[in-house]
């Protein structure tokens, strides 16, 4: 039986437009700025040095930047990428610049479960900050209370089917009690071999 539901965000829960159209280029455009006048917070520069490891080699600041901007042309899914953006758009949203996009089935379908006593989750490539950042700033408020945890790619790629099973381990559930629900269906087969129940959302735009 079904006692934890598990999800993504981007083409499931929120638009792929949201993602692509509004967050994404917002980080892109102050990327250079952000990193350039925090690269000393603890934060950015452990992040400064995942780029390096990914890379292979050591990178001045402004090659790092580069690196960085390079891979959110690409919409790579790599972790100090995510980092840094969910940093940078905590001032969007604080500033008010724009809110997270929910669908409104998707904020009934949440509602309805927490009600209903299972246990929610989001595995998303955006970081936890990142996802607590949109759920918090809704349309229909802070909706972060309706999840046991949240998920990012510190657990593993999404398309990874151990990444499932780290999740489950840390749910503390048998993967057959969990149901995941994606847009994307290489991430759905990843977690069906790790045991997991799946559901294909179709993608909105
Ligand atoms: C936390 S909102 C931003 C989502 C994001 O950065 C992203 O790459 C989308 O990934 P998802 O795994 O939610 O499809
Ligand atoms: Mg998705």
């Amino acid at each position: 039986m079904i006692k934890a539901i598990v999800t993504d965000i981007e083409g499931t829960t929120s638009s792929l437009s949201f993602v692509k159209d509004i967050l994404f280029p917002y980080a892109r455009e102050h990327l250079a700025e952000f990193v350039t006048r925090y690269c000393t917070l603890p934060e950015v520069k452990a992040a400064l040095v995942d780029v390096e490891q990914i890379v292979g080699r050591s990178l001045s600041l402004e090659a790092a930047i580069e690196q960085l901007i390079d891979w959110s042309d690409q919409d790579q899914k790599l972790t100090p990428l995510k980092t840094i953006q969910g940093l940078i758009w905590y001032a969007g949203y604080h500033q008010g610049h724009f809110t997270g996009h929910l669908y409104s089935d998707a904020v009934a379908g949440l509602k309805h479960w927490h009600e209903q006593g299972l246990k929610l989750y989001v595995y998303s490539s955006g970081s936890v900050n990142a996802q607590k950042l949109l759920f918090s700033h809704t349309e229909w408020g802070d909706l972060t209370p309706l999840f046991s945890g949240f998920f990012d790619t510190r657990v593993g790629a999404k398309r990874e089917t151990c990444a499932y099973q780290a999740i489950a381990e840390q749910i503390n559930l048998p993967a057959a009690d969990i149901l995941f629900l994606s847009d994307i269906k290489e991430e759905l087969d990843a977690a069906k071999s790790a045991g997991f129940a799946t559901y294909w959302l179709k993608t909105r735009r």
